[in-house]
């Protein structure tokens, strides 16, 4: 069985960060394992606190798992500062860890702040080239490329700027854009790749994020190239937001457990 790790924080509504992700890996037949960089106190309506653990702390999480499982692929989500960073970014290189997906998790969609401001340049500078492929959504793009969240900026402008951080592979979200389509642009340096689908209209897409970079990390971990991996985790993300699970009073999250076949 293929292992995939998640290096993530807890969302206790179970939506996003690494409930997400084990549901995620779960789904694909993967064997999941976690390492927690922070708690939230988290529902469908937002997040209420976050105990974020010390980077000590998460690099001996790393040693545990990796010195006894064997990952095909790894995923990061919410690292909360630079000290979180710094020590995943060491673990990666440390163990030469492959096919990393990091999905450069800064603000959940209630508006809530999972990373601190200062740490963004070291995403930038320790994490984001070592990774296979970085997620950003529309925003996580325009801050980590310097622009104001205001301006109005083609995802391929954004991919471009990007790519000139380090990763092997950019991934821009354009699920947020207002437009009819939830359109996705793919970059590996030279060409673009485009996965787009008819927006669906709903409110909950709590986990998307998460439950996307999961799913190419699987896919990864299975075997595919990353054009194959992302139209599969495309697939599944939009199924599974079509399905929804209405469990809270605010934006609920998507139906992990849809078929992952067509
Ligand atoms: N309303 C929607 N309809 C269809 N796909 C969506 C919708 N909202 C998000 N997506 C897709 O879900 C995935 C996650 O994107 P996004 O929600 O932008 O990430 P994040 O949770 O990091 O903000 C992307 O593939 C995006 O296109
Ligand atoms: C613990 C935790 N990690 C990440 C997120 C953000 O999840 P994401 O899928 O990027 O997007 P939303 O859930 O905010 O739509 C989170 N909320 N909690």
């Amino acid at each position: 069985m293929k292992q995939v790790l998640t290096i993530a924080g807890s969302d206790s509504s179970g939506g996003a960060g690494v409930q997400a992700d084990l549901k995620t890996i779960t789904a694909f037949d993967v064997y999941g394992a976690s390492v927690i960089t922070a708690v939230t106190a988290q529902n469908t309506l937002g997040v209420q606190g976050i105990e974020t653990l010390s980077g000590g702390f998460v690099g001996q999480q790393v040693d545990s798992v990796v010195s006894d499982l064997d990952f095909s692929a790894v995923k990061t989500g919410m690292l909360a500062n630079s000290e979180i960073i710094q020590t995943v970014a060491q673990k990666v290189k440390e163990y030469q860890l492959v096919n990393l997906v990091v999905d450069p998790v800064m603000v959940a969609t209630s508006g809530d702040l999972l990373l601190a401001k200062e740490a963004i340049n070291y995403l930038k500078e320790d994490l984001i080239p070592l990774a296979k492929v970085i997620t950003p959504n529309l925003n996580e793009a325009k801050v980590l490329t310097g622009k104001d969240l205001s301006e109005d900026i083609s995802l391929e402008e954004l991919a471009s700027e990007l790519h000139k951080l380090g990763a092997q592979y950019v991934l821009v979200k354009g699920g947020h854009q207002k437009q009819k389509v939830a359109r996705d642009l793919l970059y590996d340096g030279v060409k673009f790749n485009e996965f787009s689908t008819p927006r669906i209209k709903t409110a909950d897409t709590h986990g998307t994020g998460c439950t996307l970079s999961s799913a190419i990390a699987c896919n990864l971990a299975l075997g595919y190239q990353i054009e194959e991996a992302v139209k599969r985790s495309k697939k599944y993300i939009t199924k599974a937001i079509k399905s929804g699970c209405q469990v809270g009073a605010g934006n609920n999250p998507v139906d992990h457990f849809v078929s992952i076949e067509e």
